[in-house]
């Protein structure tokens, strides 16, 4: 079969819950063999995208295409081929982590191998044997995505997986994420509301700001827009008169500080025309250096409205 160049495609995405409006004309699109970022916000709208891809809310209006396929019309076979981590996995704390997939592996009538498979991806074959109940946190949802895992499905849909996790075990879930990516082909649609954790694995990503996309693309156009952000900050003695000689097409100078001007960056040409200006009027230049806003910077600016709670 061939696979659609689109993983996850969703048109006029819209959802409430009652008169409330969560999701509003979402459209969103994973390509094949990416790592997907679903950032935003805490009440922006991600786990309800989610769990609408997954079929876990009543039909929404616009339409879910995954695989290439209307989710409303081949739900089973399409999900099938999904493996989801919503929640904190529903484990049995008495049984060990081998155990636990055991179950689950019987119960969908999996094979056998399976379950050492996924251990092994996953880094817990040495302490499969341990009772849960010993897991850290990491472990916990490191196994939760050996359930996901079991059987072995093309696109994994992880609601904030680090959520929680200690910088060590963010680092071995992002190390895990990008093997699965890689070295087993998966693509991965994972939200998170912290644009750092994103940055370091995806290769696309999703901004939703109160339900609506405020950004979507691949991090290299992400970044490439932040250029266009940048502004040259002067650091002078007066900085108010120093204002006042700029020419006006350099677009509007702000103060910074007593001693510090911000304005639009335009060219290198720009930047050298300014320090001449400043320098024939007799104004000392103590610095002049161009700011480029950090992608940071830039998910704060996309989401700065107050989020939809
Ligand atoms: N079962 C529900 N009933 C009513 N409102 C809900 C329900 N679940 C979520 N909401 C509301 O929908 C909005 C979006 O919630 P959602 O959980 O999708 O956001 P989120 O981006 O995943 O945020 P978080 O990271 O905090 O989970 C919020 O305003 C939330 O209060």
């Amino acid at each position: 079969m061939k696979t659609p160049s689109l993983l996850v495609e969703t048109h006029d995405l819209t959802f409430g819950f009652g008169p409330r409006r969560v999701l509003q004309q979402l459209g969103l699109q994973v390509p094949a063999g990416s790592i997907y970022g679903f950032l935003g916000p805490n009440g922006a709208g991600k786990s309800t995208t989610l769990r609408l891809l997954l079929g876990l809310l009543p039909a929404p209006a616009g339409s879910v295409r995954l695989f290439g396929h209307d989710l409303s019309r081949h739900r089973l076979g399409l999900l099938a081929r999904v493996g989801a981590l919503i929640e904190m996995p529903s484990l049995y704390e008495h049984l060990s982590g081998r155990d636990n997939l055991e179950a689950t592996r019987r119960l969908r009538g999996l094979p056998a191998a399976r379950t050492a498979a996924v251990l092994a991806t996953v880094g817990l074959a040495a302490d499969a044997h341990r009772p849960v109940r010993e897991y850290s946190l990491g472990m916990r949802q490191r196994l939760g995505l050996a359930l996901a895992l079991l059987p072995d499905p093309e696109l994994l849909i992880l609601d904030e997986p680090t959520n929680g996790l200690d910088p060590q075990g963010m680092a071995d879930m992002r190390e895990l994420l990008l093997a699965l990516q890689q070295e087993h082909g998966k693509t991965i649609l994972l939200s998170s509301h912290l644009i750092g954790e994103i940055e370091r694995v995806a290769t696309h990503v999703g901004v939703v700001q109160q339900g609506r996309l405020a950004f979507q693309g691949g991090v290299a156009e992400l970044q490439r827009q932040q250029r266009g952000r940048a502004r040259i900050v002067i650091d002078t003695e007066d900085a108010a008169r120093c204002q006042l000689l700029l020419p006006a097409e350099f677009g509007a100078a702000a103060l910074l500080g007593p001693g510090r001007l911000g304005l639009p960056y335009q060219s290198d040409e720009q930047l050298a025309y300014l320090a001449q200006q400043l320098v024939l009027a007799g104004q000392p230049l103590y610095g002049l250096h161009c700011q480029q806003p950090s992608l940071e910077q830039s998910f704060l600016q996309l989401t700065e409205t107050a989020p939809a709670r």
